[in-house]
């Protein structure tokens, strides 16, 4: 890639309590859900989630699990611990907030923030305002809580400021040479999307009926020129959950196999077999070895 001299790269994260928006957000920045991934190892000080790559900068997303408060158990530490880490070292932490809504959750995240970081708060969801100038007052509020570098309200669905957004982001971001190839979005690899493809598909039919949630992994992944064969298990907690997976007459898995095979046959761009199947693992949200097989650190 051709690149100025005065060219800027940096780390970014997204933070905020869960629903405010962060995925949306992400996903409406990088432009394209997740189209390009590079196998190429990478040894950066971070787990990266997606890049984006503009004439004058490079923006590296951060990646930072839903930051919980609600629940005190074992996976919920360790994803708050990564959350901690995620904030420290990065140029810049973008704190995610629903316009008009100020809560606890919102509010914890203030002293995890490093001293010397550039937070900007980022009021999503602005179109759900009845009344603009509801908004005014709301800034206001907020930024008596933190010395934020830089409030912006967006959109993150209807893609309303984003560019503003990321303008103002530029400006904390150091002079460096880009860290990826252009065309890189992200450099997770095709399995973990594909074990968060079904979990996303899980979540938006049964989430709210699954109390401890689930977890995917992809037990066997072949794959050549003519196509993939992915076998893929979800954990579950207790038996009483996996009737609520399969639904009647196995309705639901049908649906979410279909689905997240077709999102996977788009990633991969050839032809998918995909075989999901259930398994109980009691306590798996509790155990150590589970979580890091599954990714969390
Ligand atoms: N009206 C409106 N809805 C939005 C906007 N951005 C996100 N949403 C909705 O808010 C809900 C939560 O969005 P997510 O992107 O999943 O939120 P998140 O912060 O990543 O959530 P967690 O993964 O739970 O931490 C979804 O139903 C989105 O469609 C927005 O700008 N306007």
């Amino acid at each position: 890639m051709t690149f100025t001299t005065d060219y800027k790269c940096g780390f970014v994260t997204i933070v905020g309590r869960p629903n405010v928006g962060k995925s949306t957000l992400t996903n409406a920045l990088v432009g394209a859900k997740i189209s390009i991934v590079s196998r190429k190892a990478q040894t950066t000080r971070h787990r990266i989630n997606s890049v984006l790559t503009r004439e004058n900068e490079q923006f590296v997303f951060v990646d930072t699990p839903g930051f919980q408060t609600r629940h005190g158990g074992l996976m919920n530490r360790m994803m708050n611990r990564v959350v901690t880490q995620s904030l420290t070292d990065v140029d810049v932490v973008l704190h995610v907030v629903e316009a008009g809504k100020w809560n606890a959750g919102d509010e914890q995240l203030l002293p995890l923030f490093p001293k010397d970081a550039n937070v900007i708060l980022v009021i999503n969801k602005v179109d759900l305002l009845k009344n603009k100038t509801d908004l005014l007052p709301y800034i206001a509020q907020c930024a008596e809580k933190y010395p934020y570098a830089a409030v912006i309200p967006i959109s993150a669905e209807r893609h309303i400021q984003l560019d503003a957004l990321l303008d103002e982001v530029a400006k904390y971001l150091p002079e460096n040479e880009p860290m990826f190839e252009e065309d890189m979005i992200t450099d997770r690899s095709m399995r973990f999307i594909a074990a968060e493809l079904l979990r996303e598909k899980i979540f938006r039919l049964v989430g709210d009926e699954l109390p401890y949630g689930c977890a995917v992994m992809i037990e066997q992944w072949e794959e050549n020129e003519q196509g993939a064969r992915i076998s893929a298990c979800v954990l579950v907690e207790r038996e009483s959950h996996r009737p609520i997976l399969l639904g009647a007459n196995g309705m639901h898995m049908k649906r979410i196999a279909s689905e997240a095979r077709q999102d996977i046959k788009n990633l991969l761009d050839k032809p998918v077999f995909l075989d999901v199947y259930v398994k109980v693992r009691r306590g798996w949200t509790e155990r150590e070895a589970t979580l890091r097989e599954l990714g969390h650190e």
